[in-house]
């Protein structure tokens, strides 16, 4: 086999020794005096050993690095050095280097084969340490990618080596993972989370037959897949289309709330006006907020008596909507008493409309352009229809800007009913292929996710409900294969009962302090790698190229079967993705 080989001839460079005391999870290691001065810290190291007669690899990644010298422990000797300084031959001469390996994995090594194993006993102390380079690293992905189709978005910490990762489908066939998984990226702003997202999202891409779906409330995602002239613009677009899919951008000014059933259409209506503020619309009926919902109401009931057979000649709801709205207006004067008992109140509701109906009815055309079909137009039914199982990539782009581009009426709560409703219908979508013995096998990737599943009980109603509507999503759509990718800044400021379902965490940097630290230390379950954690720099103020660092923990990297969290160096974004993953 060629890995032992090159140990064996020395191609590896030796750091050092096996120390005592270690144990089956956490080897010490005696650094030798040659490499003291190298940065060593998030190194991939491998030892070779043998268990059952069986050559053993074993893989770990120094997590820290202790400095010892007995003769300064001691107190009379620190005192001398506090008044005349170093001593030679105390000082310096008698430091001992004691790294701290965390074993990551193990393989055993038979021909041409390797195989994962469990480490049943402890390498002995004089087995030596090596640190793992490109070369010997590539030539173990060559080997253990043979059933394998692995994805290359980083490399150990401070080192060129890369690690193989697997963005497995969610199939429960062939190469697929069997059921969905949930993951989450975190990290402070400029962290590089959409960066890597975009990564861990072109990996995915991949595999066939499944489709990805991106919310994405900054128009981020959905810029970066534009064609665009300028060359140095990522053309992500392009990357996903060499990997097979179908990528289409949904805008605001696309997206249509009319649902297949009449009811269902007027109840989203009057959610909608109910989410109109008095003075974006109704202080023109002189309506205030204690009267508001009333009114939303008969405006709700005008519209279906005048749509259905009690009316003379009924009215086609579309028309209703829009040219014939007057007689909507007129239908409310005529049930004025159903606001106000007081006929005074009505004459004035009666009044205002009358005065103020240009107004009403300029604003009343930006409403109802949620409800009218256009050429490019979609339901929230049709959009997660067209996913389903046809390789495709859909991002809904819900950036402010594109709702002020299309014309009609917007606010936060739209954005959080559109959402919810997305969420809806792709849970029913997962629960219909489920019936019919299928699975959805589709990823939903959530950008700025705190801002969507909040910790706090929110006061917005349409935001309350999307949250409850995401938090049982992430709980039940596992097994119809719905995957979920949340992305956020924090992890405190997102709830619980999302953060409890991730199986997969991307963290990077910028979340050492306070609640978040608490946090992160609670789900690394106390992970040596978290010592590597608190050295990442900030990309912002990087020099040169920037390197986003990571500390990953999951089942997504099949070089680590424990799934023990170790520290990445995120790759550069798209030239050496492209390159380490064959996608040019
Ligand atoms: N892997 C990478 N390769 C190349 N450049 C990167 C990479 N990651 C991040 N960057 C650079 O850093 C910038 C910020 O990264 P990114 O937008 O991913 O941060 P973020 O954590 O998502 O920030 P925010 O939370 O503010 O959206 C990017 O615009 C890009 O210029």
């Amino acid at each position: 086999m060629k890995l032992i080989k090159m140990i064996d001839n020395n191609e590896l460079e030796e750091i050092g020794v096996v120390s005592s005391p270690s144990n089956l999870t956490e080897l010490k290691v005696d650094i030798k005096e040659e490499v003291i001065g190298k940065n060593l810290l998030g190194n991939l190291c491998v030892i070779k050993s043998s268990q059952d007669g069986k050559d053993l690899l074993i893989f770990g990644q120094i997590t820290d690095i202790e400095l010892k010298n007995v003769w300064l422990e001691q107190s009379q000797i620190r005192g001398i050095i506090k008044q005349k300084g170093p001593i030679s031959p105390i000082s310096g001469d008698h430091d001992l280097h004691i790294g701290r390996l965390s074993i990551i994995s193990v393989f055993s090594v038979d021909g041409n084969e390797i195989k994962v194993e469990r480490l049943g006993t402890v390498p002995s102390t004089n087995s030596k340490v090596y640190l793992v380079n490109k070369k010997f690293m590539d030539e173990f992905n060559k080997i253990f990618s043979k059933d394998r189709k692995l994805s290359f978005i980083g490399k150990y910490y401070g080192t060129d080596v890369l690690i193989p990762f697997e963005f497995r489908d969610f199939s429960k066939g062939e190469g697929g993972f069997g059921e969905a998984i949930h993951l989450g990226i975190f990290g402070k702003t400029g962290s590089g989370k959409s960066w890597l997202a975009k990564m861990i999202i072109t990996c995915y891409a991949k595999n066939a037959g499944m489709s990805i779906f991106i919310f994405d409330p900054q128009g981020e995602f959905s810029n970066d897949v534009k064609d665009k002239k300028d060359d140095k613009k990522i053309k992500w677009g392009d990357l996903l289309k060499s990997c097979g899919k179908d990528v289409e951008v949904v805008s605001i000014g696309d997206i249509r709330l009319i649902f297949d059933d009449k009811d269902k259409t007027l109840d989203v209506l009057e959610r909608l006006l109910n989410n109109i503020g008095i003075e974006d619309f109704w202080k023109y009926f002189g309506v205030f907020s204690d009267k508001k919902r009333l009114l939303i109401r008969v405006i709700i009931q005008s519209i279906k008596y005048l749509t259905s057979k009690k009316c003379v000649v009924p009215y086609n709801l579309e028309d209703l909507l829009s040219k014939d709205f007057r007689e909507v207006l007129k239908e409310v004067k005529n049930r004025s008493n159903e606001v106000y008992k007081d006929d005074k109140y009505q004459k004035e509701l009666k009044r205002s409309i009358e005065q103020n109906k240009n107004i009403i009815l300029k604003k009343w055309d930006e409403i109802s352009k949620w409800f009218l079909k256009t050429e490019n137009c979609k339901t929230i039914a049709e959009i997660v229809e067209e996913m389903k199982g046809k390789d495709k990539i859909i991002i809904i782009n819900l950036a402010d800007e594109e709702a002020r581009k299309s014309g009609m009426f917007w606010n936060i709560s739209i954005k959080y009913f559109i959402l919810a409703e997305l969420v809806n219908y792709i849970k029913k979508a997962g629960e219909e292929e489920y019936l019919k013995d299928r699975i959805l096998n589709t990823l939903v990737v959530i950008d700025e996710a705190h801002r969507f599943a909040p910790k706090e009980k929110p006061d917005d109603e349409e935001l309350d409900r999307l949250k409850s509507l995401l938090i049982d999503a992430v709980r039940t759509t596992r097994k119809y294969g719905i995957g979920w990718m949340f992305i956020s800044q924090t992890f405190s400021s997102i709830d619980k009962g999302i953060l409890d379902q991730l199986r997969v965490f991307f963290v990077g940097y910028g979340l050492n302090y306070g609640s978040e630290w608490r946090r992160l230390d609670e789900i690394m379950g106390g992970e040596e790698a978290l010592n590597i954690y608190k050295t990442f720099g900030d990309p912002l103020v990087s020099c040169g190229e920037r390197k986003p660092s990571f500390i990953v923990k999951g089942p997504i990297i099949p070089f680590i079967p424990t799934s023990k969290a170790i520290a990445i160096d995120a790759l550069n974004f798209p030239e050496e993705f492209k390159k380490c993953n064959n996608l040019d």
